[in-house]
């Protein structure tokens, strides 16, 4: 049975012939064709213009649509592209663990806010499971309250007023001043769930999504209601629902310029796939027109576009990872001389011990960068994601992991390509092909 027929959405129904123009896969090479949409290669050439990304070009191939080629030469370990992400998020959980910047995601505040909350969280998690509960799946995530995966009782637990001197600053650890991090901006619509790195990232980030999406003071009483009802079946269920609602409040905000929608995916593996998260995304749709529905935009609101967005995101996600600086500092620590170590660890060994392995979690989310989400994928292939000392903020890093030729076609590897073959092949299925493409890019 086709996927609209069986629409729960009434929307789908009201406005089919919109919605079939807003998924409609824009002409790779006619500017003309659809004045609505600025041709998918336009789009490309203009952001790699504007964030001088001169190595590279977007092209097409007859195969395996867009791809990515090299426009000069690389050595192996050079740096190819820094990706800035267009949309994505923390997952629920980690934004327990690691206080970062919602735009950019660098960590933020100190190395010592960053202890001491997390240590609060354990002593949350030890004192009270409903506590840890309501906090997981609450929207206030950026209060001071809330959990980790610490609820088991922690021999090394540090004394209470060790972690609020921790937290508010009083209390200085040795070295920190290695890792100084940038302090931390509140969000312009009150809410505790979203800090920033700078007045910048806050501002950007208001501009481009949050100030639809805001749980703060600013919002009205019914729509914060509704929005936290959204948050929770997110966290409950898919965070990328929350990835597609910033990227619905993206387009809406910026409806006039009516960005294309990307290509869409395999059509055999596209009904079941809809199939199966379509009850599920129907829910989060509703909560989210609930709390940001605006008439002007209605076909964005249609479960076809929704379950479009959803199922673009899951084919062409990248995992967002930020090492963080606890960790840094603790193995600064240990390589320090002996005299220094010895004198260093009598104040932060206590701190390392009630952290336990916590000591490491990095920031981790889900987020979607333009350029890397158009290279193919090759089990040899000839670059890779990798975040290098300096990266400390949530762009895609794509570095070269062998020479690659100027016109040679740049490819990632989207699984563990030492798997053997039937494995490989059975995670490639999941993007909509199996056999295993190794070869070079004609343009
Ligand atoms: C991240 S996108 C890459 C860009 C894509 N070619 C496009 O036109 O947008 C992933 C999709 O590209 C296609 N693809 C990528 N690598 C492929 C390969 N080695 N063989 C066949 N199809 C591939 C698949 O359709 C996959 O779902």
């Amino acid at each position: 049975m086709g996927w609209n027929s069986v629409s729960p959405c009434d929307l789908d129904r009201e406005f089919a012939p919109q919605i079939a123009q807003l998924l409609t896969t824009p002409p790779l090479h006619s500017a003309k064709a659809f004045p609505s949409f600025r041709p998918s290669f336009e789009y490309y050439d203009e952001l790699i213009e504007s964030k001088k990304h001169d190595g590279i070009r977007v092209t097409s191939s007859s195969k395996h649509g867009k791809g990515v080629c090299a426009n000069k030469d690389f050595d192996e370990d050079d740096l190819i592209l820094k990706d800035q992400m267009l949309v994505g998020a923390q997952h629920s959980l980690n934004k327990l663990d690691c206080i970062v910047c919602s735009y950019c995601f660098r960590f933020i505040g100190s190395v010592e806010f960053q202890i001491g909350r997390r240590l609060y969280l354990h002593s949350i998690g030890t004192d009270n499971d409903g506590a840890f509960e309501r906090h997981c799946h609450g929207s206030d995530v950026g209060s001071s309250t809330s959990c980790s995966g610490a609820t088991n009782v922690n021999a090394n637990a540090v004394p209470q007023e060790v972690i609020m001197s921790l937290m508010a600053g009083d209390m200085q650890l040795p070295f920190t001043d290695q890792f100084a991090l940038p302090s931390v901006a509140a969000c312009p619509g009150g809410c505790e769930g979203e800090l920033y790195c700078s007045q910048s990232c806050a501002d950007s980030d208001w501009d481009s999504y949050h100030s639809l999406l805001c749980t703060g003071s600013r919002t009205e009483p019914s729509r914060r209601s509704a929005l936290q009802k959204f948050v929770e079946h997110a966290n409950g269920t898919n965070d990328i629902f929350l990835v597609a609602a910033k990227a619905i409040t993206y387009t809406m905000l910026r409806w006039w310029e009516c960005v294309a929608l990307p290509e869409d995916v395999d059509s055999s593996e596209e009904d079941s796939f809809r199939q199966q998260i379509r009850d599920v995304a129907f829910t989060s749709l509703q909560l989210l027109k609930d709390a940001i529905f605006d008439p002007e935009c209605s076909p964005l609101f249609s479960l076809d576009v929704y379950g479009h967005i959803i199922g673009m995101f899951e084919l062409n996600n990248l995992d967002l990872v930020v090492a963080s600086p606890v960790e840094d500092y603790f193995i600064y620590i240990d390589d320090l001389p002996d005299s220094e170590k010895e004198e260093a660890e009598k104040v932060t060994g206590p701190f390392l011990d009630a952290l336990g392995e916590d000591y490491s979690v990095p920031c981790e989310g889900t987020a979607f960068f333009p350029l890397q989400s158009c290279m193919n994928h090759s089990c040899c292939p000839n670059a890779k994601a990798f975040k290098r000392d300096e990266d400390k903020d949530g762009h895609a890093v794509i570095v070269a992991l062998e020479p690659i030729g100027k016109d040679d076609e740049i490819t990632i590897s989207y699984i563990d390509e030492d798997l053997p073959y039937e494995e490989r092949q059975a995670q490639l299925a999941d993007y909509g092909f199996t056999s295993y493409y190794t070869g070079n890019f004609e343009s």
